[in-house]
């Protein structure tokens, strides 16, 4: 786990990272907490962080204070250890919002626990997370996060003046499916569904599922055309590899594709959705197994 030490002092830096090393975390360091603001306002910054008390400029329950107001509500787990001590720089500290306090001259192995249970914390958080943003039965997003990506990539979409493609996919006659095959087959289709899209999508892609047998894909930084592509090589993928149920059963299955790209200006998610939305319903009209982009 990555772990950031926020100190003026170098020989403490150094000494903190060499500590911090032995018991397997990745140090990163920052000099002050100016450097510390900007380390952490990355897209995975580290959650565990030592911060010093008195520093030049901002000092550490300063930079907790900021930490804890940020908009994103990203989570810390901060340590401040600091040459105070007292209860009430405990109480100071801790109302800034530090998690855990330890004075200096410290022993390591009172910092080496504190920090072990600090990373307890910060891994039951990234798990609440996960379960709060996943879908359980096939793992992409789920509707909250997929909502919130969507929102994000059509600003950054409208900032950079990249394009950028939404797909809504739809399992054809999914009711038929759970009804010959049975349900515990028809979430095995499903999980089946979106390793295909996985396996016929860049990283940078988001797959998340919008409602039973509906998903959508952002598609960053790809225009109608290359959108085109992407979508027929997923419905083909998908029409010829059945979902496996056992070495005896297989479950053919096709989807119906509705695409739509950002218009500039005032598009929204709802706006975008309902475009792609409407292409799909055109594809299921038209005989399904077919890829159908708004006009
Ligand atoms: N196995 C399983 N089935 C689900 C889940 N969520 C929704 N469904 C089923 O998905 C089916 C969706 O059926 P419909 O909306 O009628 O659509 P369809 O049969 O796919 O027909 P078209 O979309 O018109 O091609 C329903 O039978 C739901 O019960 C799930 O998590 N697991």
């Amino acid at each position: 786990m990555d772990i950031l030490i926020v100190d003026d002092d170098p020989i403490t830096r150094l000494a903190l990272c060499a500590a911090v090393e032995e018991w397997s975390f990745v140090p990163l360091v920052a000099g002050n907490a100016e450097d510390a603001l900007r380390l952490l306002s990355g897209d995975t910054p580290p959650h565990l962080l030592i911060i010093d008390w008195s520093m030049p400029g901002m000092s550490g329950p300063e930079l907790c204070k900021k930490l804890r107001e940020r908009p994103d509500g990203q989570f810390f787990y901060i340590l401040m250890l600091t040459g105070k001590d007292g209860n009430d720089a405990v109480v100071e500290a801790m109302e800034s919002g530090a998690d855990d306090f330890l004075s200096k001259p410290f022993d390591p192995r009172i910092l080496k626990v504190r920090l072990g249970a600090g990373s307890r914390i910060v891994r039951l958080e990234q798990t609440l997370n996960q379960l709060a943003s996943r879908d359980a039965l096939t793992q992409c997003w789920n509707r909250r996060m997929i909502d919130e990506l969507m929102s994000s990539s059509i600003a950054e979409s409208n900032r950079k003046g990249t394009p950028l493609t939404l797909m809504v996919i739809d399992i054809d006659h999914f009711k038929n499916v759970n009804d010959t095959y049975g349900h515990a087959s028809g979430d095995i289709a499903l999980k089946h569904t979106v390793d295909i899209l996985n396996q016929n999508l860049r990283e940078y892609d988001q797959v998340g599922r919008y409602g039973g047998e509906e998903f959508v894909v952002l598609l960053p930084s790809t225009d109608k055309s290359s959108a085109w592509g992407i979508a027929e090589r997923i419905r083909s993928s998908i029409q010829y590899s059945p979902a496996i149920i056992s070495d005896a059963e297989t479950i053919p299955l096709t989807v119906s594709i509705g695409l739509a790209e950002v218009r500039n200006g005032n598009e929204t998610p709802l706006s975008l959705f309902e475009r792609a939305d409407k292409a799909l319903y055109t594809a299921k009209q038209k005989g399904r197994n077919r890829v159908i982009f708004d006009d």
